[in-house]
């Protein structure tokens, strides 16, 4: 068994109910992205999936087995979680070669890890001292380590400049390929596009979609058309089977194409200031799916 399972998983915190009676199957062989804004419970469920929090209910199963039982816990999941709780003064070899020490791991794994994260390099260099990109490098390297068949990271790519995400993502993606299971952390849509297969989203500790990431964007892509004339009350009733909001100065059609509303409009002689296609973004599906779950919301810009 590779999977993660979450079943009826709850945490409390005094009043706060960070993870509300969550309920999801990880799968093998394909990257899944946990999405949530800011305090939706992301790293509460992870931190519960490692064994680092106990739930208030409900239970997890890693490899089958709740985190506590595993004989290997380096040999069944490897976790980056936060990569700045290292130990500062020791070199990036030595890190590794102590965790490699407590689960049994000969060194020349070790070296291997290194080498697969580009670290070989710096391998004598104090921990205290590294980039945050390095830093990063050297808890997927430890996530690694044991040759774990379920890997799971936690907003890997926050900080990372733009090579060190496609790095990252490449190595996910890569991890998934080889039939491994990848759980990965985001608040971003945009990075979990290009990176995962499937998504669980949450918000406010709450399931919100367990769903292909095909069927989210085949869910969200519904387009409109923006409209503006200064005629707009005697243009609407004209387009006739079409679904129309007004937003502001100008109003969205649904269901009839840009070409056809410039007929209309030019049939009856009324002149159009703007007819723009709208093509939602799967960050805007995104924001729409949640937007009720936001902790702390800013301003609304007006469009
Ligand atoms: N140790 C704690 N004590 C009290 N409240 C906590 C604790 N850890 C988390 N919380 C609260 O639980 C909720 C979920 O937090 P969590 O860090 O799991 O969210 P997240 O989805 O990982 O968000 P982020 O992307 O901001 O890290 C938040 O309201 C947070 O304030």
């Amino acid at each position: 068994m590779t999977t993660i399972q979450a079943i009826n998983l709850t945490k409390r915190y005094g009043t706060t109910l960070a993870v509300d009676d969550l309920s999801f199957t990880i799968e093998p062989g394909r990257v899944t992205g946990f999405l949530g804004p800011n305090g939706a419970g992301k790293s509460t469920t992870m931190r519960m999936m490692l064994g680092l929090d106990r739930p208030s209910g409900g239970s997890v199963r890693v490899g089958g087995k709740p985190y506590s039982e595993l004989r290997h816990p380096l040999r069944t999941i490897g976790a980056l979680l936060d990569a700045k709780a290292v130990h500062g003064g020791r070199t990036a070899r030595n890190h590794l070669l102590c965790l490699a020490q407590s689960n049994g791991i000969g060194r020349a794994r070790v070296e291997e890890v290194m080498e697969t994260v580009g670290l070989t390099a710096v391998a004598k260099r104090r921990v205290g001292g590294f980039s945050l990109g390095m830093g990063q490098r050297l808890g997927i390297a430890a996530a690694l380590l044991g040759d774990p068949e379920i890997l799971m990271f936690d907003e890997p790519v926050n900080g990372l400049d733009p090579e060190g995400i496609r790095w990252i993502r490449t190595l996910m993606r890569g991890l998934a390929a080889e039939g491994r299971t990848v759980f990965v952390s985001s608040h971003l849509m945009s990075e979990m596009a290009q990176t995962a297969d499937h998504l669980i989203v949450i918000g406010k500790g709450r399931l919100i979609a367990d769903t292909g990431v095909q069927d989210f964007i085949a869910r969200s892509s519904q387009s409109y058309v923006r409209v503006r004339s200064p005629r707009m009350a005697q243009l609407a009733p004209l387009l006739t089977g079409a679904e129309l909001s007004a937003h502001g100065d100008h109003m969205r059609v649904i269901g009839l194409p840009a070409s056809k509303i410039g007929d209309v409009a030019a049939g009856a002689g009324i002149a159009l200031h703007e007819l723009t296609v709208v093509e939602p973004t799967l960050e805007a599906a995104y924001m729409e799916l949640t937007k009720d779950s936001v902790e702390y919301a800013g301003e609304t810009v007006p469009a």
